[in-house]
């Protein structure tokens, strides 16, 4: 099917300007690399829907999995080795191995699977994304077990009579290790040695590093594939059996019982009040609600004053209570340095630009800095030199602010010069500097009162609770080759979560859509003037013989005749169209013509010369899918009171500037499985998380590359692939033709090379998955030269198994080059973006992304390897079939 031709040039420099931001000899992927992401196994997140739930893991597997690692690594008992499981937990693993058996595997998914050895376990547990946790595993024990050989005399360290039983070689913590320890009716060795010592924080770090996360602190058992609770002061970890005899009844939250008054570790301000899944199994809801209220509002777990400098000065216990009391405080505050400017409100890291704007007017802290965000513009906003990008902003604001200007913000966003007393503007007052102040992570506004109507969708940040408030606005890129679909996945977002279109916008998609219809029927005039020649060529060079051997009365009228050639009624029209289109004067004679033209439009279409043209539309480079959606109702379209509906929104093209950036922002519901579980049982309402879709369009990328450096803080990175594409073509700026596929792989490529893409998770949606199945029973996936090798297992009968094993094989083809690029593993997802339930699974399945990738670093889960290896198959498509 003909989607709208790439404008090829654009697409180019797109990739050309990526590749020249791209420092000079960006690493290639190396052997080892490109070993670990033929293992193609990722953690990936999990469906939280539709999937049935079947306990996790077979423990026996698990453990002798590990272990036959670990008894490996004693082999080379010189080198402490990292335990090839991962810890990190994953929250809905029981999802994942649920549907883990339940799809065959690809040719490309066993051959390779079967292929990930232990070297790549080993691997991937030191080089994935756990860093953390390699860390942890060289642990004290390793390391001492480790100098045993060498120094055989030294004195076992600890003080019970187990140590010396211990082996003098590498040893680990694996499930039978326990096994052999437990009932002794002994706190383990480890947990004897490491008893605290000092200050809760030098326990806690001599701690991190001399125990296995997996061993109850109190039992010593180890069951890795058991979650633990571990103490909000010295981290110490309890299994669920000793959890409640190590906290007691917990006053002040997760804290053991010797931990009771003690300050929190401050790495884990960020899950207070959040209750794990397996406290809420051994706690009853009420008991868990009480706890988790304790955990959030006991005194000993406030930030306490010392811990906060507000421009260069030390709070008082009165100047924390006005910032935690004032109506708008600094969310999620940390301990640290921060600058204050109380006139405009803006808040900010001590050196950087601002990050928000809380109350003005409190009286806090030292006096506002020159350097306090460490600008060096020589503008100075309220006595403070303001940033590069504070500037580029108040510039796109239109405030005048040469070198050396001073001038006085305050916190209606009014300013004036400093020294005159004069009002100039207001620099929130149009929607367009909010607007653009969001896209560089600039803070705007808590309230709604400047009449912004340029964001359209629950922009009032502060009706949201201030419990729901997850801090910032999480934004999220949509790039795609021109034609992958996302401009139809951006208005499905809007649809599913945004606002309604505005009568003003419904009326210039009408228009838009008026013309476009005439945009088509000039595509398929042309095309029909094309095929008519040739037939007629052909015709000629056939009657040549004919004439020859029957010189018949051949009428030279019926010569002239071919399946393609239009009724003369509407030569006239269509040469004018033709004309029209041409000159590119389109804008000028529609709509204004439209609804003049509207019975010959319909006429015409149903012409049978344009027809049998539109049969072969594949052949039609701009004839997008969707022309006959529209062209088969012109009548109704051209009318006056045509009022366009969701669905024509959605199929219409240019809905969404093709040459401007999209944007929009939405909030929806954070429930997940385990967030379910707590607001059913806790009466509290789900809590929401703000994201922003910024779509980056693939025309006018000249623009759009100046826009990227400023999205540092992306959250992900959503890539739009059509699976369609394998087989088309388009040329390139050179007039090259390409595979469109090939080229979508190299703007891919060049974004995850992207530098300021580094740390950010990407997420690859294969959109046209209808169209997949269309065509693959046709032209064969290895049409694609990226894709020869694709060898289906065995014979299909039917397009969906075959379009099934397509598109895992392109989503493995994706993951490799991706993975051999940075590492790390890509998420990929299939989407019909012509459904919208289909849309809808896709940013839910993005939404576990990112969670997914806030909690690996998160302490508070933990979980095993195989439930990591799980997650590949369910973040796989194959999950849900129709
Ligand atoms: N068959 C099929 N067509 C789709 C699907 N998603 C989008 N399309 C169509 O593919 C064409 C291109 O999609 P667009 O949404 O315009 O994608 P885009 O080219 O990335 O966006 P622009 O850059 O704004 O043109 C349109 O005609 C869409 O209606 C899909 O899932 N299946
Ligand atoms: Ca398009």
């Amino acid at each position: 099917m003909a989607s709208d031709a790439a404008p090829a040039e654009e697409d180019k420099t797109w990739e050309e300007v990526l590749r020249r931001m791209l420092p000079v000899g960006a690493p290639l992927p190396d052997e080892e690399q490109l070993d670990y992401s033929i293992a193609v196994e990722y953690v990936g997140p999990p469906v939280p829907y539709e999937v049935p739930k079947v306990d996790p893991l077979d423990i026996a597997s698990a453990s002798s999995r590990a272990h036959s690692v670990a008894s490996v690594s004693d082999h080379t008992s010189s080198i402490p080795v990292v335990m090839p499981i991962n810890p990190r937990f994953s929250r809905f693993g029981r999802f994942r191995n649920g549907t883990f058996n339940k799809e065959p595997r690809s040719p490309v998914e066993s051959q390779r699977s079967s292929s990930v050895s232990r070297t790549q376990l080993d691997l991937q547990n030191g080089e994935g994304e756990d860093h953390s946790d390699s860390g942890d595993g060289i642990t004290e024990d390793a390391l001492s077990s480790v100098s045993s050989p060498r120094a055989p005399n030294s004195v076992p360290r600890g003080e019970g009579a187990n140590e010396v039983k211990r082996p003098t070689t590498v040893t680990f913590h694996t499930p039978r290790d326990s096994e052999n320890e437990e009932d002794d009716g002994f706190p383990s060795p480890r947990s004897v040695a490491t008893e605290p010592v000092g200050s809760p924080v030098a326990v806690r770090n001599s701690q991190a590093g001399s125990r296995k996360r997996w061993i109850c602190c109190r039992c010593g058992k180890g069951n890795r594939l058991k979650e633990k609770e571990a103490c909000l002061v010295c981290d110490k970890r309890y299994c669920n059996n000793c959890v409640l005899k190590a906290m007691g009844s917990m006053p002040e939250g997760r804290k053991c019982v010797s931990c009771i008054g003690q300050p929190i570790d401050e790495s884990k301000r960020s899950s207070l009040g959040k209750c794990s899944r397996m406290l809420s199994r051994v706690c009853s809801p009420l008991e868990i609600k009480q706890i988790m209220k304790a955990e959030k509002e006991c005194p000993a777990n406030q930030l306490r004053p010392e811990q906060l400098f507000v421009n260069g000065r030390q709070l008082r216990q009165d100047e924390l209570a006005e910032i935690l009391g004032c109506p708008v405080p600094p969310q999620k505050l940390k301990p640290g340095k921060y600058w204050y400017d109380k006139d405009s409100g803006l808040w900010g890291k001590e050196g950087e630009k601002p990050d928000k704007i809380i109350s003005s007017k409190l009286n806090i802290g030292g006096k506002l800095q020159m350097n306090a965000s460490n600008g060096n513009t020589g503008v100075y906003m309220n006595g403070r030199e303001i940033t590069k990008i504070e500037l580029r902003m108040l510039k796109i604001a239109n405030v005048q602010c040469p070198r050396d200007t001073h001038f006085w913000v305050y916190d209606d966003g009014s300013y004036e010069e400093e020294g005159q007393n004069n009002i100039k503007g207001n620099i929130w007052g149009k929607a367009s500097t909010r607007f653009i102040s969001s896209l560089f992570s600039l803070p705007v506004p808590p309230n709604n009162a400047q009449g912004v109507n340029e964001n359209p969708t629950n922009y009032s940040s502060r009706s949201v609770p201030e419990y729901l408030e997850h801090g910032r606005v999480q934004k999220l890129l949509l790039f795609g080759l021109e034609g992958s679909g996302t401009s139809t996945l951006f208005k499905q977002a809007k649809f599913l979560y945004g606002n309604k279109f505005s009568a003003e916008e419904l009326q210039d998609i009408k228009l838009m859509i008026q013309s476009n219809m005439y945009k088509y029927l000039s595509v398929l005039l042309e095309g029909r003037e094309q095929f008519e020649e040739e037939a007629l060529a052909e015709k000629e060079y056939t009657s040549v013989d004919v004439e020859q051997s029957a010189p018949a009365e051949t009428a030279a009228d019926e010569n002239k005749q071919s399946i393609y050639s239009i009724n003369p009624r509407f030569r006239h029209f269509s040469d004018w169209l033709l004309d029209i289109m041409a000159t590119g004067d389109l804008e000028a004679f529609f709509p204004a013509a439209t609804r003049e033209y509207a019975p010959m439009v319909d006429e015409i279409w149903r012409d049978p010369s344009v027809q049998e043209t539109y049969k072969r539309r594949e052949e039609l480079h701009k004839l997008p899918d969707v022309a006959k959606y529209f062209l088969d109702r012109a009548i109704e379209i051209s009318s006056n009171e045509y009022e366009p509906s969701d669905k024509d929104v959605l199929y219409a093209e240019g809905v969404t500037q093709s040459n401007g950036l999209a944007f929009m922002e939405f909030s929806f519901d954070d429930r997940s499985p385990m967030s379910e579980i707590y607001s059913e049982n806790l009466n509290c309402p789900p809590p929401m998380t703000k994201y922003q879709l910024i779509r980056i369009p693939s025309k006018g990328l000249r623009d759009g590359c100046k826009w990227l450096d400023m999205f540092e803080d992306v959250r992900a990175v959503i890539f739009c692939v059509a699976l369609s594409d394998y087989d088309q073509v388009s040329a390139d700026s050179s007039g090259h033709l390409r595979n469109k596929m090939t080229a979508s792989r190299d703007l891919f490529e060049s974004l995850v090379r992207y530098p300021c893409f580094k740390d950010t998770p990407f997420v690859l949606l294969l959109n046209k998955y209808d169209a997949l199945e269309e065509k693959i029973t046709k032209a064969p996936l290895s049409t694609c030269e990226w894709f020869q090798d694709f060898s289906p297992v065995r014979p299909h009968h039917n397009n969906h198994a075959l379009a099934h094993q397509a598109f895992y094989y392109v989503a493995v083809r994706f993951k490799e080059l991706y993975s051999s690029i940075t590492g790390r593993k890509l998420f990929v997802w299939h989407t019909r973006a012509w459904e919208r339930a289909s849309v809808d699974e896709a940013f839910k399945f993005i939404r576990e992304v990112i969670k997914w990738d806030e909690e690996k670093d998160d302490e508070v889960y933990e979980i095993n390897a195989e439930e990591s290896f799980y997650s590949e198959m369910s973040s796989s498509p194959f999950v849900r079939q129709e």
